[in-house]
């Protein structure tokens, strides 16, 4: 189970009980409300609605899906059926891929009546891999806030985009990882989180790190070049949904823009992100799949109104024409480097991890 981290855990997988809970994200910050997913169908609209988000997290919960199916049915069929239902939920993200493939191989080179006792077990082992991934991340992470910190001697100013903390992971994050441990180890931060929309999951990354003590600030997604521009931002550093063999991460909407900005103002661009992220398979950019999602995401918000109230309603004209990319494909030589659960990577190390990865 995570731990409550000073923040509701994201997803538990009941080994022993064969029960999925996860946070419904959807509420976030003004509900805190777990919800129980019966089945693989149920787990992969979780995903497409968003639910549970963030590509660590929908990876495991795909995993989990896998499970509550091998409940369902131990049948090969029935489970490549789930395993493609779960893949379909979202395209970008390859930890969704990765972790319904590994289960469907795990349980199809194994007799029928031993697939059930085993999903749990590599739903939880997969949920429990991003768990310790997240902690080892942290350490690199922290080594590049470190040294920032001790060349500038002053409080660092920290710009992330979208979530790639706690919420969109099992434990600390990737873009957040060492944000938390360095603040932990004393080093002086302000974090200015994107609001990121449509979604607004910049918004998670404030109430997550404003929960846990750490200076953060909730700005428009437009202002980030300025405050980059005037000097106010030391370092961006972001998540990934998929990185291609080249470089060229695909990240939350958004993403390409701080990393004009930050090559524009000459501050260090990073990603954070476990190796899995790496989709070899990828040669470059275009490669990736760009999820694209209803445009009902850029007309609608959610809130609560003046009394509390929640709400959702439409700011624009209900009827306008929308165009609602969910992620874009920053090029690899505008990141400054690759911060992963194996390391500090520059882009002329790709080819070193490519040869030495075993994922
Ligand atoms: C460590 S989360 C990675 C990635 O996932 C998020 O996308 P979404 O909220 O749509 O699931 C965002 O792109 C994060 O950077």
């Amino acid at each position: 189970m995570s731990v409550e981290f000073n923040s509701p855990y994201t997803v538990f997988i009941d080994e022993a009980e064969r029960r999925v809970t996860v946070l419904d994200q959807r509420l976030l910050p003004h509900r805190v409300e777990h919800v129980d997913l019966k089945n693989a169908q149920e787990a992969a609209e979780a995903i497409r609605d968003m639910t549970v988000r963030g590509a660590p997290l929908i990876g495991v919960t795909g995993a989990a899906g896998m499970a509550l199916a091998a409940d369902e049915s131990t049948e090969t069929g029935f489970l490549i059926e789930a395993a493609n239902l779960l893949k379909s939920a979202r395209p970008t993200a390859v930890n969704l891929n990765w972790a319904v493939d590994f289960m469907l191989k795990r349980l199809k080179g194994m007799e029928p009546d031993r697939r059930r006792k085993a999903a749990w077990h590599l739903a939880a082992e997969i949920c429990e891999q991003e768990r310790t991934m997240s902690i080892r991340l942290a350490k690199h992470a922290q080594t590049i806030i470190e040294a920032l910190y001790l060349k500038l001697g002053r409080p660092l100013n920290i710009l992330t985009h979208c979530n790639a903390g706690k919420l969109a992971t099992v434990e600390l994050g990737t873009a957040t990882a060492g944000i938390y441990t360095a603040f932990e180890a004393g080093i002086p931060l302000t974090v200015y989180a994107d609001e990121t929309r449509p979604r607004l999951q910049g918004t998670l990354t404030a109430w997550e790190l404003k929960a846990a003590g750490i200076p953060v600030c909730l700005i428009a997604d437009n202002a980030g070049g300025e405050l980059m521009r005037e000097g106010g931002i030391d370092l961006v550093i972001v998540g990934a949904d998929r990185i291609a063999a080249n470089g060229d991460t695909a990240n939350k909407i958004g993403t390409y823009l701080k990393a004009l900005a930050a090559a524009d103002n000459q501050i260090p661009f990073y990603v954070a992100a476990p190796i899995s992220t790496f989709d070899w398979t990828a040669k470059s950019g275009g490669d990736i799949p760009i999820e694209n999602r209803s445009g009902d995401e850029i007309r609608w918000v959610r809130g609560v109104d003046k009394h509390g109230q929640e709400a959702e309603v439409c700011i624009t004209d209900p009827g306008i024409a929308t165009v609602n990319p969910g992620f874009d494909v920053t090029p690899a030589r505008l990141i400054t480097g690759f911060i992963t659960d194996r390391g500090v990577f520059a882009l002329e190390d790709l080819k070193d991890l490519r040869m030495n990865s075993h994922v």
